[in-house]
């Protein structure tokens, strides 16, 4: 295995004239300067898996064991081409295209010390629209026998009320047509599903659809989605896909921010390295894998990965205590005026109202996890959500709530509510989004709303004032909470404090147990 080499972030100034560049032939000189390199011949390692959506999560994660495996010399033939088919992503296809494919990944310790390697898996990269009949043909390749999902939430077009397929979605609907009319796709379902066709056609053994997205059962919710997209294109198609290709569940786990001008800049003043992408994440890693392979798999289990049976407890516990934590801390952390993650959790009460969402709502939601320290995993959760070199923003952690709050919150009310457990704490969240959706901080400044539903978002917030419940009565978000009056007396209570009292004093509150 390629070790990673730790070291203190020194901030030593590294000249221009001492810049090294990211590319194969500077790696011997990149690994003087104290950063693992691939140490393999890179250009023996053949494609096994497209990957769709290369952004920072796959490249802190997926991409880093590969890139394990392949220095173990255990996975030659199962080298990653990265593909991307929003306009955005021509940004991944120009950074990687200037470094032959290399990035840096710097894991960030509490204490300062950095363990900087540089990954070597991801050997090409196509931008769908550069060239789709290419990416179809590469799909269509026999050595490919991995396709696996970053896509996003959202990236699954799963209407949050029916759990349906959206079909009316345009892009979608778009590609059903193309394929009817025998064009090339443009969006991952009809690159997938059109791949799939030829290889059937062409007595070619189907790919494995590989989710690595925060989605409970992702695995389950890909063969759905997947499967309905096929089913509008050809129902015959959709049988064969049912039949013949797997769709493994998968817990993934390792906080990635996004990538800053501060990053690059400490790579090229710490080590004198020129990456025009790197990626930064926590040390921890977590991947918990659902052992359902259509045509094999690299040897996932030698490099850390837990290959399991039924991954359904381990995924639960993850979005219901991390994810929603993470929602917990993004709304009341932006409206008490905090940036970072970290700096809200220096707030003793966010921390104590977390870990009361934590054990009291979150833990019963769980089944039981046999041979798991649940008490441990929390008390981890709270040290990396504490982790001070991360920087992660609650921006970050509450964009796209409208993907993330009806996929891990919700259910946990669900299931409470019917099971008897509380959910005071977790109304309260919803209450927290619902005001910080309004547009407006504590102090009046304008908040900026990343979500595909911004604006009906922000117009329904608005009109709380005189209807407190118009939030939670968005069906498409919550489900019937609205008709729950145990859930609306506690949502009620929380959005009024937040009101009148702020975040920090219903924080406050929340976290002693006392009435809002
Ligand atoms: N960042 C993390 O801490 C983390 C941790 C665990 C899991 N994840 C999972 O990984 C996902 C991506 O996270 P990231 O940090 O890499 O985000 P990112 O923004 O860096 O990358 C997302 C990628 O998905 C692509 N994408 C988005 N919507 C798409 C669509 N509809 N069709 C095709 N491609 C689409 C984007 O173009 C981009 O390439 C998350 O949404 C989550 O499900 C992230
Ligand atoms: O990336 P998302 O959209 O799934 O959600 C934001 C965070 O909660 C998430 O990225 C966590 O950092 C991650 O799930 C940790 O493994």
């Amino acid at each position: 295995m390629a070790d990673s080499t730790g070291s203190a972030h020194e901030g030593r100034a590294h000249r221009d004239s001492d810049m090294l560049s990211l590319r194969g032939s500077n790696l011997d000189r990149i690994a003087a300067r104290g950063v693992s390199v691939p140490d393999y011949d890179r250009s023996a390692v053949t494609p096994g898996i497209v990957h769709f959506g290369v952004g920072g999560f796959h490249r802190a994660h997926m991409a880093m064991v590969l890139d394990d495996l392949i220095a173990a010399g255990r996975a030659g033939d199962w080298g990653i081409v990265g593909a991307g088919l929003l306009p955005h992503d021509v940004r991944m296809r120009d950074a990687l295209a200037g470094q032959d494919h290399l990035y840096s990944l710097t894991l960030k310790h509490p204490d300062g010390t950095r363990e900087r390697r540089v990954i070597g898996s991801i050997i090409d990269y196509r931008y769908g629209p550069d060239d789709p009949q290419g990416l179809i043909d590469l799909l269509g390749d026999p050595r490919i026998r991995i396709v696996s999902l970053t896509v996003t939430e959202g990236g699954y077009n799963v209407n949050p009320v029916t759990g349906e397929f959206i079909s009316e979605e345009p892009m979608v609907a778009a590609d059903v047509a193309a394929l009817a009319a025998g064009e090339l796709p443009s969006t991952v379902f009809g690159y997938v599903i059109e791949a799939l066709r030829r290889r059937r056609d062409a007595g070619v053994p189907p790919f494995t659809v590989q989710s690595c997205d925060n989605i409970s059962e992702n695995g389950h919710v890909a063969k759905r989605m997947f499967g309905a997209f096929a089913r509008l294109v050809d129902p015959e198609l959709a049988d064969w896909i049912d039949a013949h290709v797997a769709f493994p569940n998968a817990m993934v786990d390792r906080i990635t921010p996004a990538t800053t001008d501060e990053d690059r800049a400490e790579l090229r003043e710490d080590v004198g390295l020129q990456d025009a992408w790197p990626v930064v994440a926590e040390p921890f890693f977590q991947w918990v894998l659902e052992d359902m392979f259509t045509s094999g798999r690299p040897p996932y289990e030698l490099a850390g990965v837990q290959v399991v049976e039924d991954v359904r407890p381990y995924e639960h516990m993850k979005l219901r205590l991390l994810n929603s934590g993470h929602q917990g801390l993004a709304y009341f952390g932006l409206l008490a005026g905090y940036t970072y993650a970290h700096e809200a959790m220096e707030n003793p009460d966010i921390v104590s109202y977390l870990r009361r969402y934590m054990d009291e709502e979150g833990t019963p939601s769980l089944e039981p996890l046999p041979g798991i320290d649940l008490d441990g995993y929390k008390d981890s959760l709270i040290e990396r959500f504490s982790n001070p070199e991360i920087r992660d923003t609650l921006a970050r952690l509450g964009a796209e709530s409208s993907d993330r709050i009806p996929k891990w919150l919700v259910p946990v009310i669900v299931d409470n509510l019917s099971s008897g457990a509380p959910v005071e704490v977790a109304a309260a969240i919803c209450a927290s989004w619902a005001r910080y959706a309004e547009g407006r901080d504590e102090q009046g400044a304008a908040l900026h709303i990343v979500d595909r539903y911004a604006e009906e978002l922000q117009r329904v917030a608005q009109s709380q004032a005189a209807d407190p419940l118009a939030f939670v009565r968005q069906v498409q978000f919550f489900g019937p909470l609205a008709d729950d009056p145990r859930f609306t007396s506690a949502y009620l209570a929380a959005l009024g404090s937040l009101h009148a009292r702020g975040a920090k004093e219903t924080v406050r509150r929340l976290a002693a147990h006392e009435e809002l």
